[in-house]
This record gives structure tokens, sequence and C-alpha cells, in this order.
């Protein structure tokens, strides 16, 4: 059985490494320097970083410099994410140099150039699934985009690389996390889901690692690290197979 990834979080809003209770703007915790946070996981031995522009995503400007600095910076692989939702944006966050891009909002309000996407860029997309319940969330999760199952059902049959799952209940809030949504994510599709929202222990971790066979290929961790409820060792440690 194969080792579940890490990809420790680094989210930037106004130029800072952020957290966000629910992903909610205007209930940041500040962490200073995102190249400085992504350097630490890098350091600690990630072999991943998760970059989120968040300004992007709400539509509040960009960090699009700063997330490209860090990208540059890192000899990891790295996911980014947050406002990718035309040729422009798609472009700019490819010549980062990332491995690959998440898309979102994009995913519900322009499904034709998503498929089109999906079908030049292959693995280097994911699509970001970002729920509650079994709603989808888009604008930076402000706004209602469409049935969970009924997307998956539409990008599964695209031929979409890979899911990243938010459980936007959870996200943010170190309450662990929706292991019965990534169950009910992974018997809906073949192919490689990352899970994301609410890792608040060791034990969480280990629990998403049990996932690995049904499909779950990585975990995102965001607040938990930066609240030091486990170091990056520990948790890549508790996660080696
Ligand atoms: O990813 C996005 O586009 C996004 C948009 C709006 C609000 C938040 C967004 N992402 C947040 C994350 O990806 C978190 O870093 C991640 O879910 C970690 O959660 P946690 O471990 O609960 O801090």
């Amino acid at each position: 059985m194969s080792k579940l990834e890490l990809l420790p979080a680094v989210d930037v809003r106004d130029g800072q490494a952020v957290r966000l209770v629910h992903g909610e703007s205007g209930t940041e915790t500040s962490y200073g320097s995102p190249l400085e946070a992504a350097l630490a996981w890098q350091r600690a031995g990630a072999e991943w970083l998760h970059l989120v522009d968040l300004d992007a995503a709400f539509g509040t400007g960009d960090n699009r410099a700063l997330v490209r600095e860090v990208t540059e910076a890192m000899d990891i692989k790295v996911e980014l994410s947050g406002g990718i939702r035309d040729d422009a944006t798609l472009a700019a966050a490819l010549a980062t140099g990332c491995t690959r891009v998440n898309l979102g909002t994009a995913a519900l309000e322009t499904p034709e150039w998503v498929a089109k996407v999906i079908a030049e860029h292959g693995d280097k997309v994911a699509v970001g699934l970002d729920v509650r319940g079994t709603t989808l969330r888009g604008r930076g999760w402000t706004r209602d985009g469409g049935d969970l199952y009924e997307t998956l059902d539409r990008l599964n049959s695209e031929g979409c690389a890979r899911y990243v799952v938010t459980d936007i209940a959870k996200d943010g809030t170190l309450q662990g996390p929706n292991l019965e949504l990534l169950r009910t994510v992974c018997a809906a599709t073949d192919r490689p889901v990352v899970a994301s929202g609410g890792v608040s222990s060791l034990d969480d971790l280990r629990a998403i690692a049990e996932l690995v066979p049904l499909g779950v290929e990585g975990s995102i961790v965001g607040k938990a690290l930066y609240a030091k409820a486990f170091t990056l060792e520990e948790a890549l440690e508790a996660v080696a197979k």
C-alpha cells in the first residue's frame, strides 16, 4: 500500500500567510511571510506544497507575483489554487512552474472551458470539490455551485485526473476531517482524491491514511501545523509506511 502524501498549506491573503475559519473572508489569522512558511515546510521534509492565492479566489486582487516567487523558490512539488478561471489565469499559474493547478469555481461556472483544459493538460489539472453538505461552493466558497455528485460524474466522464475534496464546515476548525465524505467521493470516482480541511491531530492523519486503499492519495494540512498541534516531521513519520 502506498503512503499518504502530505501537502502543507500556505494560503496567501494580502501578502501574508494566513489561516481562515470555514474559508470565510475576515476570519484571517496571520502567520507572516508565505515564503518563510513554504521554506519551513520544505526544510521539514515536505514533498508537496499546497499554495492558495486567497485574494484571487475571493476576487479581491491577487498575490500573483508572490505566488510565483514562492513557487520558484521551491525544490518540491507545488499545487497551486485560487482564482484560476480562464486562459490568462491558467497560463500565469502554469508559468510559475507549479506541478499542478487546482480549479474550483471554473468547474462550476464554465464547464466547457474546464473540459477543454482537462483534455489539454491532463494530470496537471485537479478540480477542487469544496462542499457544504453535498452542495459545491465557488467564488472563494461564497456561492452555491450545484450538486457534488452530479458534477463529479460530469468531471469523471471528461477525464478529470484528480480531485481535492474540502468539507468547508471543517476547514480551519481543527475538528477533524470528514472521513465519510471522503469515503463517499472515493466510491463515486476511480481518480485519486486529496483530502482537505479539519485535520487536527496525528490520529486524524492516520485515519485518512486508512483510506488510501479506497483512493485517497494525499491530505492537505493547514491550521494544525500553524497552531503547532504537531510538527510536519511528526506528521510525515505518522503516515510513513
Ligand atoms: O483553495 C481555495 O481556493 C480556497 C478558497 C477560499 C477559501 C479557502 C480556500 N482554500 C483553503 C485551503 O485549501 C486550506 O488551506 C486547506 O483546506 C487546509 O485546511 P485546514 O487544514 O483545516 O486548515
